[in-house]
């Protein structure tokens, strides 16, 4: 299975970890979307989508390449690409309002067929925390990522795992 993820990670470099944790598992490659060209997924059976959570919202720099991608999808020629979208916050996720869902949305309506998502929480130093040292510090740690990984093996292993949505360790 030909996967990539592509990954916006500015903060701290929270994200490209779990992105590197779940590349392992589906041996795929991490690029950030100045490194990618929306054409290029096409040649892909599963791309990934990541980055941290700013002001309640994925990066711009990801939803801005996402939406480089025609509606009629990476290329009119080929299938519905498998997707899945991840992660990584300072705050816990609302359940009405998770973080991922405007992408998960906005792949959708480019054609992609979107397989789950992973959230988890990680060193935010956003400004009033950064006064007390940052929160979540040494997050991701080896469950987060150990979570990451399990969530990337369910995608090899199960190819209509589409509605699975994991919130990572949860805490
Ligand atoms: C300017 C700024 C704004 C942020 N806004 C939020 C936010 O609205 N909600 C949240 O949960 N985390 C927020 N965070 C925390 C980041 O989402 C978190 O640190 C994330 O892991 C960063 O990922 P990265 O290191 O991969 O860029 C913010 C961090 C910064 C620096």
């Amino acid at each position: 299975m030909k996967t990539l993820l592509v990954c916006t990670s500015v903060s701290h470099g929270n994200t490209r970890r779990v992105a590197q944790a779940m590349a392992e598992v589906l041996d795929a490659r991490v690029v950030a979307p100045d490194e990618v060209e929306a054409s290029d997924l096409a040649g892909y059976d599963l791309v990934g989508f990541g980055s941290g959570v700013f002001a309640q919202r994925m990066h711009r720099d990801l939803l801005g390449f996402v939406r480089t991608v025609p509606r009629s999808g990476p290329s009119p020629a080929s299938t519905a690409v498998r997707a899945f979208v991840f992660a990584t916050s300072g705050l816990p996720e609302p359940a009405f309002a998770p973080f991922t869902r405007p992408l998960v949305r906005l792949l959708e309506g480019r054609g992609f067929e979107v397989a789950g998502t992973f959230t988890c929480r990680a060193l935010d130093t956003w400004l009033p925390f950064r006064l007390i040292g940052g929160i979540n510090r040494r997050r991701p740690d080896a469950d987060d990522l150990g979570a990451a990984r399990a969530f990337a093996r369910r995608l090899t292993n199960d190819p209509a795992a589409a509605g699975d949505r994991s919130r990572g360790t949860d805490r």
